[in-house]
């Protein structure tokens, strides 16, 4: 469980409502949101309950072996850096354009071909040179293996760093980028003669704290001997009382920063120039992190930049979202863009439980997956489907927000480095989290909310931990009673999807679907219209 929240007594599902934040969300009258000429409208397709989940998001790290930087670009404190920052959880670093490939699958769409793809999200027309950043952070970016943006980096970046700063709000679909956009911003802002704090990014749970502080480091790299320090502000990574946080950007959990600014006084937000919200839909509604975001940004100096980014931004939150970040730049999507169309969605119709294990237990044994993620509704479900599938000789590994930040730590790590090739976790892991190897997304419960209504958010960041950045994958739900199937087909249809129905009676079927889909989910045509149906800014 993150450090936000109250531990919750039942399932780890939806708490958060919009009309608790907005009801205490008030702004001094000078910061309140004028309509910005500059913004787009957001354009939702249906009108839709909605929640988050109790916890979420995540960092992550690929199983592939870690590779030697090229010789030309090792030099001293740069190696070093790097070696620091991947064992800290970072994006697999150089993994960027060059990581397509599935082994287990005949795939060969190549990054390139997506990104010349103007209907593609990866589409862009513009190089990283073109977006004026520093010279060393180009250098970063290609020991990443990033050669071109996507097109939420490339509309948002000049957007960011347009000076007098301005705010922004920014969405776009599941991993395509939003990390290194933000990241960019904070890197190119601040001055490394100080290590005062100056750039703050909360984030909704620990893992995905450190992934963003992972890939600030790696991005910074050539950066580091000229003075760049990253802060990991999450519980038990802290200095002792006393010591004061140093660091020119800080990444932490909202409750976290909260105390090491109020109650510690451990840090020092005199210099911060800029608060980033990752999951920001996410972080503006949760009632516990929603309160905290807002007590933190009170703390802060008048005049900062606040940068939003999320897949998704209901409507509602929106709203929010523009009081929180006055005047903003908005660069919004239209929901039936919202899915990653590399994704196959795919579902199983069971009647009952205990049908549903025993197709879980089938399909394992059925499938050769690099590695997936069991997404459930309840911590007990969690510890029995962990139970009785290591009882099957899986290697698996169980996240929920049952354990402490050590274990968290650790349990994840051997999922990011492929020890255990199966993730079994609630909501917790929900959102953010970057394993490249994630091939299968399994929704063991449909996502819903706590009166069980569906989940639409939360289905869409759960699908999206695979498909990242052009890869393939493919999510598979269950389902065992007519509300579950009702929550899915109504998922479905509010993100315009139909889901392939794969035949419990003939696995054989099921098997040369599963591999045709596979093979095949790259290359299904995007519906967008063109370059501009899929974002507008
Ligand atoms: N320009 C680029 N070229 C190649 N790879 C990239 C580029 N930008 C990002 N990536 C890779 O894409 C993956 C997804 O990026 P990221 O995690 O930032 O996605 P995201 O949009 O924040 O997703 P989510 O909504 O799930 O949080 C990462 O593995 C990252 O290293």
């Amino acid at each position: 469980m993150s450090d936000q929240k109250p531990t919750p007594s039942g399932p780890e599902a939806s708490t958060g409502l919009a009309k608790s934040f907005a009801d205490r969300l008030t702004f001094p009258a000078d910061t309140k949101a004028k309509p910005n000429p500059t913004a787009s409208t957001f354009t939702p397709a249906a009108k839709f309950d909605w929640a988050d989940e109790a916890e979420t998001p995540t960092e992550e790290k690929s199983k592939e072996p870690t590779r030697s930087l090229p010789r030309a670009q090792t030099d001293g404190a740069a190696d070093s850096s790097l070696e620091m920052a991947q064992t800290d959880g970072a994006t697999t670093w150089m993994n960027g354009s060059a990581g397509l490939d599935e082994p287990e699958f005949d795939v060969n769409v190549k990054l390139a071909d997506l990104q010349d793809d103007p209907n593609n999200p990866l589409y862009s027309v513009k190089s990283f040179e073109e977006l004026k950043l520093r010279e060393e952070l180009l250098r970063g970016l290609s020991v990443m293996g990033f050669h071109k943006p996507s097109k939420i980096q490339e509309r948002a970046l000049p957007l960011l760093l347009k000076n007098p700063p301005q705010n922004l709000i920014g969405q776009s679909q599941s991993g395509t980028g939003k990390t290194a956009a933000f990241v960019l911003n904070m890197l190119s802002r601040i001055d490394l003669n100080t290590k005062q704090p100056q750039c703050l990014v909360l984030a909704p749970t620990r893992e995905l704290a450190k992934q963003i502080a992972g890939v600030a480091k790696i991005m910074g790299t050539f950066l580091v001997d000229k003075g760049l320090e990253v802060f990991e502000a999450v519980p038990q990574s802290l200095p002792p009382r006393g010591v004061q946080v140093q660091g020119q950007i800080i990444v932490g959990t909202p409750g976290t920063v909260m105390d090491l600014i109020q109650r510690k006084r451990q840090l020092n937000v005199r210099g911060i120039k800029v608060l980033t919200l990752d999951e920001a839909d996410n972080m503006l509604d949760l009632q516990g992190m929603g309160d905290q975001c807002k007590r933190v940004k009170m703390l802060l100096p008048k005049d900062h930049q606040v940068v939003l980014f999320s897949a998704t931004f209901p409507p509602m939150v929106l709203d929010f979202a523009g009081l929180f970040a006055p005047n903003a730049n908005q660069i919004t999507l239209e929901v039936e863009n919202l899915t990653v169309k590399g994704i196959k969605q795919m579902y199983l119709d069971c009647n009952s439980d205990q049908e549903k294990y025993e197709a879980l237990v089938k399909f394992y044994g059925l499938m050769t997956i690099a590695s997936s993620i069991i997404f459930v509704h309840r911590r007990d479900t969690a510890a029995e489907i962990e139970r009785r599938m290591t009882a099957e000789g899986h290697k698996v590994a169980s996240l929920t927000g049952a354990l402490e930040g050590a274990q968290r730590d650790e349990v994840f790590a051997r999922f990011r480095n492929g020890d255990a090739k199966v993730l079994i976790t609630t909501n917790v892991l929900a959102r953010g989290i970057d394993v490249q190897t994630v091939t299968m997304v399994i929704n063991y419960d449909i996502p819903e909310t706590v009166d069980h209504q569906p989940d639409y958010e939360t289905y869409l960041h759960r699908i999206g931990r695979t498909g990242r950045f052009g890869r393939t994958g493919a999510a598979l739900s269950f389902v065992s009673s007519k509300r579950s199937w009702d929550q899915l087909m109504t998922i479905c249809k509010h993100f315009g999807v139909e889901p392939t129905k794969l035949d419990t009676s003939d696995w054989d079927h099921v098997e040369k679907m599963l591999k045709g889909i596979m093979k095949n989910a790259r290359n299904v045509v995007p519906q967008a219209a063109g370059p501009e149906a899929a974002m507008d800014d």
